[in-house]
């Protein structure tokens, strides 16, 4: 079946850092991402992290943001992972996008080379509120509601906060 775009795409001026490197591309007609790649090689040992560049700089629209997510076959295979994911890409920023990667596996070191894709850049209209301070909010069905409070696992039903999970998981590991 063919995919017929049901918006236009929106332009965005794209600049090259590095001369060489590929455009991000779309690899699917209907991805949300389109890759981006680092042009720098690196070796990241277990644990470790670095800033990535990847050889483009953006213009975007005014009321537009980007977003660096990780990719999910990296993750999946070699344990990379993106410090800040998603990364925030404002509408005003000038400067070469970087990507904070993190090397998650626990054993294994990860190589890229000068052009490997490692991230996606998803492209979204945002919102800018203005907040109107009140001394109350207005009611809702979850009030203060969160952090596991619809539950789902009997060791976290009710848990108030993140302490909680903390001592479920300890837990488990003495078992
Ligand atoms: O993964 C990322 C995240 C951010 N940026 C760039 C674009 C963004 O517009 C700028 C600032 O990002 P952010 O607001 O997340 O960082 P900050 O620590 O708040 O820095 P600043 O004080 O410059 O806003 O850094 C990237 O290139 N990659
Ligand atoms: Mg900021």
């Amino acid at each position: 079946m063919s995919h017929t775009p049901l918006r236009t795409p929106v332009d965005v001026l794209i600049r090259r850092v590095d001369a060489e490197v590929p455009i991000p591309a779309y690899g699917h007609p209907g991805d949300a991402g389109a890759d981006l790649v680092t042009t720098e090689a690196a070796e990241l040992a277990p644990g470790e992290r670095a800033v990535l560049p990847t050889g483009v700089s953006i213009a975007l629209p005014d009321g537009y943001a980007a977003f660096v997510h990780p990719r999910s076959g990296l993750a999946a295979r070699c344990g990379v992972a993106l410090v800040n994911a998603p990364g925030t890409v404002d509408a005003g920023y000038r400067g070469e996008i970087k990507v904070i990667v993190v090397n998650l596996d626990p054993r294994e070191s990860v190589r890229f080379e000068r052009f490997d894709r490692i991230a996606q850049l998803v492209v979204q209209q945002v919102e800018k509120v203005r907040f109107h301070e009140v001394a109350e909010l207005p009611g809702s069905a979850r009030a203060e509601g969160g952090f596991g409070s619809t539950g789902g696992h009997a060791a976290t039903d009710g848990a108030q906060g993140g302490n909680r999970y903390a001592s479920v998981v300890s837990d488990r590991e003495g078992q």
